[in-house]
């Protein structure tokens, strides 16, 4: 078993010691760790944000623990440059399409939650974010217009074959949860949705046993903010999905507690290769002061460890010490509390 971790910039190194001291404490016979460099610190080392090594390091292995990319001193380089390409890079050259990126409240903390408690106990549901497609990957340039002003654009679109792929992990998603499926895309505007709302249509016909039902995503972003409950699967795109996915975790309580898995067609002999990381960023605002939520990485490592390498009761093991973490009431500033990122690393291992 193989697994490579790139802990990239920010509080990523930090989170990622977290999530390596949890990974340790189980004790996993068999296991193989490689450490490369991803981001603005590889940038810096080896000229590029994602350098070949890396790239074949992450393919070698049955997974990859990501920690976060992105540094401000890196915003002015040429886009191909930045940080931020390391992610998308490995996300489409590894063919990563599929990103679940689960928000559940945790007992005992829904009075940090933005909402109203009784509000926020509903929430269990599952972000199935395409992760491959949409305005990220399609041509983008400035020019400078023939009247001399300068023009920004970005080319969004979504061929069928790539939302029917996104469909049916989603559809097989709800079938293994509530049987409820919310499309969301911006059909009334765009011919990009128009084409994803038919795709999903279409795809329904294989899975009768879900309720499918479709959502403008300005309208889901208000009904994830007045009744979470209702969602059970959201199957969305590429740039729908990170903004709604935000949303969703301050509905939870904290960006800091939702991790995620992005997922391919590549099997291995013990699960799916796959890629995990939290779903927030290097956070330079806090970045070097010990006071990162290492959570989200931690539950990223618990979804690996069930989805690539199959160790369901190790994954569920992980899960349930993070929740009696909370439950005890061991939380950083981000919710409230006073612990530093170590302390947290040490009350979730302590209760493993
Ligand atoms: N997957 C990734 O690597 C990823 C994801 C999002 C943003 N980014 C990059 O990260 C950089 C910063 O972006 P941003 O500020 O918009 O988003 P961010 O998620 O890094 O931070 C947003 C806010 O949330 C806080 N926060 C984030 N994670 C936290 C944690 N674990 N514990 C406590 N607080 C936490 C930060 O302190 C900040 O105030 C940018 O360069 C951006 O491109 C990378
Ligand atoms: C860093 C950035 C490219 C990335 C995205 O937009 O997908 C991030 O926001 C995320 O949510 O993983
Ligand atoms: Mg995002």
């Amino acid at each position: 078993m193989k697994i490579a971790l790139f802990p990239g910039d920010g509080i990523g190194p930090e989170i990622m010691t977290e999530a390596r001291r949890v990974l340790d404490a189980l004790g996993l016979p068999g296991l193989v760790l490689f450490a490369g460099d991803v981001g603005g610190t590889a940038y810096r080392t080896h000229g590029h944000p994602l350098p070949p090594e890396t790239l074949e390091m992450a393919k070698a292995a049955d997974a990859v623990l990501f920690g976060a990319v992105g540094d401000p001193a890196c915003d002015n380089l040429e886009r191909h440059l930045r940080p931020e390409q390391a992610i998308l890079g490995l996300r489409s050259q590894l063919g990563l399409f599929a990103n679940l990126r689960p928000a559940t409240m945790f007992p005992g903390l829904e009075d940090m939650s933005a909402l109203r408690p009784e509000v926020a106990s509903q929430i269990d549901l599952l972000i199935v974010r395409e992760l491959n497609g949409d305005v990220y990957f399609g041509e983008k340039a400035m020019r400078v217009l023939d009247d001399g002003r300068r023009q920004g654009y970005d080319f969004m679109s979504y061929a069928e074959d790539e939302v029917r792929r996104i469909a049916h992990v989603a559809f097989r998603a709800a079938q293994g949860r509530r049987g409820k499926l919310c499309s969301v895309d911006k059909a009334n505007v765009l011919e990009t949705s128009q084409l994803w709302r038919d795709v999903v249509i279409e795809t329904h016909a294989e899975y009768p046993d879900v309720e499918l039902s479709h959502m403008y995503v300005d309208n889901a972003a208000m009904q994830l903010v007045r009744n979470p409950g209702q969602f059970d699967v959201v199957v969305t795109g590429n740039l729908f999905g990170d903004i709604l996915s935000d949303q969703a975790s301050m509905c939870v309580g904290s960006i800091g507690l939702l991790a995620s898995a992005a997922l391919g067609e590549r099997q291995t002999e013990f699960g799916s290769f796959g890629m995990y990381e939290p779903i927030h960023g290097s956070a330079p605002d806090i970045a070097g002061q010990g006071k990162a939520n290492p959570m989200a990485m931690i539950l990223s490592l618990a979804m690996l460890l069930r989805h690539s390498l199959g160790l369901e009761a190790e994954a569920a093991r992980i899960e349930a010490a993070v929740g009696k973490a909370l439950q005890d009431g061991v939380t950083g500033a981000d919710l409230g509390g006073s612990a530093g990122t170590t302390e947290v690393g040490d009350a979730v291992l302590a209760r493993l």
